[in-house]
């Protein structure tokens, strides 16, 4: 059940739903041919190099591992808070990992789990129903390595060392799935999640056939349909501060719709939390280009937006996003 399949003999194109931001067929890169290469890595620098979103087909996740997380985290987060607290995160964890709910105070509306890699101490992962445990391991295992594709793409696509990403950050320790429930909207308002900036590295997302996740390209909304297996990728903060701002950190949302929950599931490629980041050389000096950002330690921009969830900020100008590290021209 909990198989990968074989890239090739999957998601027929004709399943997938039209959708308004572009599909990139992953298969091109799993393959030994070079046919489709280079259209594949224009279509994903364009994307990223004006808002930072696209979706990958033939990526070689099992879907039915993806399908099975889904339900599996449906019937999880349906049970009492009882039991869902039995998961509650550990005290010494970085990252409150385990079960839990938005803030009272956040404007998001949503419960989620949030694991780290399969090995982590850190994990408290829930013992019901009896089978989540085995599929979100396996769908760690099986979404990492779309990830670390995925960096070598960008690698490519940005004029970079082909490993340049994974050798940028060999510890994994801090990558992070989150499974999360968004609750069905209230007459006053429908937030799911406010609009944002991701800020690690690369962001997978599958999402059920609900909508509401929007992105936002040239000032618009423009709602991410959702097509049974696909992975929506985004662009985060580190690879525009990495890229001075080449590459954009895609800003999106969800919106909460009228009496349905949805569900989604995320993993956040990112970083080890003691790494420096600031703009390259090859996208600064090398080329007469000032760069656009200081440099940070990326533990303490971790750590500024996770106050700001659970101490949040009275003005909506306090939030503490990339710009907080912006050099003005
Ligand atoms: O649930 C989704 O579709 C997206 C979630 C998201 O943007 C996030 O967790 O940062
Ligand atoms: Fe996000």
């Amino acid at each position: 059940m909990l198989r990968g399949y074989i890239c090739e003999e999957i998601l027929n194109q004709e399943m997938v739903e039209p959708s308004s931001i572009p599909t990139v067929d992953l298969s091109v890169f799993l393959r030994e041919k070079e046919d489709g290469k280079k259209k594949a890595m224009e279509t994903i620098t364009k994307a990223c190099s004006e808002y930072g979103f696209f979706q990958i087909i033939n990526h070689g996740v099992s879907l039915d591992l993806m399908k099975q997380a889904i339900e599996l985290s449906k019937t999880f987060f349906d049970y009492s808070d009882e039991e869902k607290n039995k998961s509650s995160p550990l005290s010494n964890s970085p990252l409150p990992a385990g079960y839990g709910r938005q803030h009272m105070h956040s404007p998001d509306k949503n419960e989620y789990l949030l694991l780290f890699p399969p090995w982590s101490n850190f994990n408290v992962y829930p013992q019901n129903p009896p089978q989540f445990r085995e599929a979100i391991e396996e769908l760690f295992v099986q979404m990492s390595k779309i990830a670390v594709i995925m960096e070598n793409i960008i690698n490519d696509c940005l004029g970079l060392p082909s490993d340049f990403l994974k050798e940028f950050n060999q510890d994994r320790s801090w990558d992070l799935m989150s499974f999360k429930r968004y609750f069905p909207a209230s007459k006053e308002e429908n937030v799911g999640i406010a609009e944002h900036e991701d800020g690690n590295c690369l962001t997978f997302v599958v999402q059920d056939g609900v909508g509401g996740l929007q992105v936002l390209r040239n000032g618009e909304w423009i709602p991410v349909v959702p097509a049974e297996g696909t992975i929506v990728v985004n662009v985060g903060d580190v690879i525009q501060v990495l890229s001075n701002k080449k590459f954009k950190s895609a800003t999106h949302r969800v919106v909460r719709k009228d009496e349905q929950s949805r569900y989604s599931f995320v993993l956040f490629h990112n970083l080890n939390g003691e790494k420096w980041v600031e703009p390259l050389p090859q996208f600064t000096k090398e080329i007469g280009e000032a760069p656009k950002y200081r440099g940070f330690l990326y533990k303490e921009y971790q750590q500024l937006r996770m106050r700001n969830k659970t101490h949040p900020p009275s003005q909506p100008e306090d939030v503490i996003h990339i710009t907080h590290y912006a050099i003005d021209p």
